[in-house]
């Protein structure tokens, strides 16, 4: 379990401060909507680390995270777009995902593993200035896939998308989510993704997180 306890921060300048207490499960997709500059994207930067609370208690199955560096942290973040390198190729920036140093050939089989889960495989030598809008989410998933870490961040992740695209790959981010047992906390004010997706869903009002 992901859980949040009474973190509390305030951007340099503000006088009013957040104060956000979250449980995300294993599994599952947890939502976060709120109003315009409601303190969404703060919330996940409090998550990720690129920022620090002034108090409150940070844990992944008890393991404290606050400790942590950003890149320390067990944590995937996926954002509306600008995901990929665009002069990579679709392997090439899977492949980001894996540690450096990781054998030629089992890296080859790992990357190509994981673009057939989302769907890519045949796509692995394309430019990423080539592929659709959902085609690149579908890579940037590829790339969480191998990075293996446990808590998922979304912030409006299919927003840039058409209809259609944004269903398929919302059902891929849920099947993903459940079958490899990540936290994957979701931000968006799109009510239909929030309930075809989510299966706990806060929203922010003054700074607190509410259960909706
Ligand atoms: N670095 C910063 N310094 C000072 N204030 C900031 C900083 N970043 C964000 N804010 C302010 O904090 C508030 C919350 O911003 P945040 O980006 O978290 O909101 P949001 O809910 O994600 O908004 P949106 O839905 O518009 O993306 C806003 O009033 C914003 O102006």
């Amino acid at each position: 379990m992901l859980r949040a306890d009474d973190l509390v921060f305030a951007h340099p300048g503000q006088p009013a401060s957040y104060r956000f207490t979250l449980e995300a499960a294993p599994g599952q997709v947890t939502a976060i909507s709120g109003a315009s500059g409601s303190g969404k994207s703060t919330l996940l930067d409090l998550l990720a680390g690129f920022v620090h609370p002034a108090s409150g208690r940070l844990t992944l199955d008890g393991v404290d995270l606050l400790p942590l560096a950003p890149e320390a942290r067990p944590v995937s973040l996926l954002l509306q777009a600008d995901n990929l390198f665009e002069h990579l190729s679709a392997e090439e920036n899977a492949r980001l995902g894996l540690p450096r140093g990781t054998p030629k050939a089992e890296a080859q089989e790992r990357v190509a593993s994981a673009l057939a889960e989302v769907g890519l495989a045949g796509f692995a030598g394309k430019p990423a200035a080539t592929l659709s809008g959902g085609q690149k989410q579908r890579v940037a998933l590829a790339r969480t896939l191998l990075r293996a870490r446990a808590v998922l961040l979304l912030d409006e992740p299919f927003s840039a998308l058409d209809d259609e695209t944004r269903r398929t790959t919302r059902d891929l981010v849920g099947e993903l989510t459940r079958r490899h047992g990540w936290h994957t906390v979701l931000v968006s004010h799109h009510a239909d993704d929030i309930a075809a997706l989510a299966e706990a869903h806060y929203r922010i009002v003054e700074g607190r997180l509410e259960r909706v």
